[in-house]
């Protein structure tokens, strides 16, 4: 082979075209680039260069039997060296410190990290919206930090080399055990909605779960979907479910189910835990500062805290938009809910056994441990310790129904816990929503990249391939079990 001259190397300094001068021979690694187990990054660097220098820091020369065959090209001129690209020192600079507003997506490595780029980019009532919770707080908090209380019992040696992360939800597949939760008035957070959310997860396969106060009318929501799955060529085993705030209003109510089944949703997700809007503290504090910047005063006890009928609310700002749920609202309702939808039925917000039982008894389909992301009940308990309660007191709920949970799963890991503990799948709100504020459906694909990467490597480290395989005893549960709800002993005592 002729030698190969420097000028021409240095030519090849990109992806389309990539050389690298290895002990004075030229080797094209433009196909091994995205194979590098070190990166493409590395070698871009190197490109058009002698890269001997670099190499050697990190590998034995004979590594390079390891590039595909053909990938030798030859010696390198030695007269004709100077000629090679000199690599210029890029230093990676912490997203911190560059000063921008939003970073790239892929600076994006965990969940968490949407919240700071979109606490950049919202308006701040939107950001209030978004993350208020109840009262003081303690509802969120613990749902955050309950996960963080149960650590895996990994197994070793199991061959994990092929993972599937595929769980049926309500009978339909989805590439992954976790949605999207439902969450009203998108609109405040990107100016495409609900849509804009519904083309990221169909661009991933996974489901969502539509919310009634959606910025969007519930038939063009699920259009885009319909847009959407086509563009893809029904390639996306991704579904939207309805979630249903009922409307005090018994013909709005049946027309709104209509408009649903029509529309084609999948599943309904009642949400109960909402009789009244929880106390949203970080919203009524904007609300007085807005009315005293116009010169009027908040009144104290504002209707909507009453709980009066036709007053509801899961609107931004915290305030009632009249018609949507009735705190007299009760089990019976179910009954001809059930009569006017035919396809499975979700309790969203569930937060104790007792329920749970009448859940089964009232012919549910599966229950939905929440407690709204800490945004209705002050110290509520955590789906986590929701769910113990119901493996010990009523194991035969867990066999019997669906068992979804959210709040607070930040980490695919999470995700792994709840399923070893018998969950079916899980639910994960203001990660998407912030995903969407700062970067569209592209961040809610990147999300699921994310949570879903996550995933599979802990199933990897947990010495599982397949999610039916995750058991109780791969997680120690002491801690949290210690905390959770026992019988009051004098009740139990004058039973006898
Ligand atoms: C061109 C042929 C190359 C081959 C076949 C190759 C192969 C590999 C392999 C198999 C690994 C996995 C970890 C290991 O076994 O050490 C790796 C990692 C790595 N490679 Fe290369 N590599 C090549 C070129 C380079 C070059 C030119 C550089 C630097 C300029 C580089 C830098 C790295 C780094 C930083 C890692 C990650 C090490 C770590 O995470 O511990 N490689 N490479
Ligand atoms: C901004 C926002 C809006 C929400 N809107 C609704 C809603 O319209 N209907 C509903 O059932 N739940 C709603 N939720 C609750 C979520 O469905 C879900 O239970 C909760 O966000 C899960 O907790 P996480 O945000 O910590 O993941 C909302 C939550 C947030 C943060």
């Amino acid at each position: 082979m002729a030698p190969i001259d420097g000028a021409e190397v240095a030519k090849h300094n990109n992806k389309k075209s990539s050389w690298i001068v290895l002990d004075s021979k030229v080797y094209d690694i433009t196909s091994f680039l995205s194979e590098h187990p070190g990166g493409a990054a590395i070698l871009l660097k190197q490109a058009g260069s002698d890269a001997t220098t670099e190499f050697k820091k990190y590998h034995p020369l004979d590594y390079v039997n390891d590039l595909p065959a053909g990938s030798d090209l030859g010696p390198v001129d030695s007269n004709t060296l100077a000629q090679l690209r000199v690599p210029k020192e890029v230093e990676a600079k912490p997203a911190s410190s560059t000063g921008d507003k939003i970073p790239h997506v892929s600076m994006i490595i965990s969940a968490p990290d949407f919240e700071r780029v979109a606490k950049s980019v919202l308006p701040h009532k939107a950001w209030v919206y978004a993350s208020s919770s109840a009262n003081t707080g303690l509802s969120l908090k613990t749902n955050l930090s309950d996960w963080s209380r149960i650590n895996f019992r990994p197994r070793v040696l199991r061959n994990v080399g092929d993972v599937d992360t595929r769980r049926s939800i309500l009978g339909q597949r989805s590439q992954y055990p976790f949605y999207i939760s439902p969450m009203g008035t998108l609109g405040v957070i990107h100016p495409e909605a609900e849509p804009e959310m519904v083309r990221g997860a169909v661009r991933k396969g996974i489901h969502m779960v539509v919310s009634t106060a959606s910025t969007k009318p519930t038939v063009q929501i699920m259009q885009t979907y319909v847009d959407e799955e086509k563009r893809v060529k029904g390639a996306s085993p991704s579904k939207l479910f309805f979630q249903f705030y009922m409307p005090i209003n018994r013909n709005k109510a049946y027309a709104l189910l209509g408009v649903v089944k029509k529309a084609g949703y999948k599943g309904l997700w009642i949400t109960v835990d909402t009789p009244v809007l929880g106390k949203r503290t970080a919203d009524r504090v904007l609300q007085a500062e807005e009315a005293l910047a116009v010169g009027v005063e908040e009144d104290s006890t504002a209707k909507w805290e009453a709980g009066n009928e036709n007053t509801f609310a899961p609107a931004i700002g915290g305030r009632v938009a009249t018609g949507q749920l009735s705190p007299h609202t009760t089990w019976e309702d179910l009954l001809w809910i059930r009569k006017e939808w035919n396809g499975p039925i979700v309790l969203k917000g569930i937060q104790c056994a007792e329920d749970a039982k009448l859940a089964l008894e009232y012919g549910c389909q599966g229950i939905l441990l929440s407690n709204h992301g800490g945004r209705q009940a002050h110290s509520a308990p955590s789906s986590l310790l929701t769910l113990l309660e119901i493996r010990t007191y009523c194991p035969e709920v867990i066999e019997k129904l669906e068992i979804y949970l959210d709040g607070g799963l930040r980490d695919g890991a999470d995700v792994l816990k709840a399923l070893c503990l018998g969950a079916t799948a899980v639910g994960v709100g203001r990660p998407y929503l912030y995903a969407l504020a700062a970067y569209g459906s592209q961040g809610v694909e990147r999300c699921t990249d994310v949570l879903s990467e996550e995933l599979a490597t802990g199933m990897r480290l947990l010495g599982v391939t397949s999610l039916d395989q995750l058991r109780p005893e791969m997680v120690n549960m002491t801690p949290l079990l210690n905390e959770m709800w026992r019988p009051d002993p004098i009740l139990l005592r004058s039973r006898l």
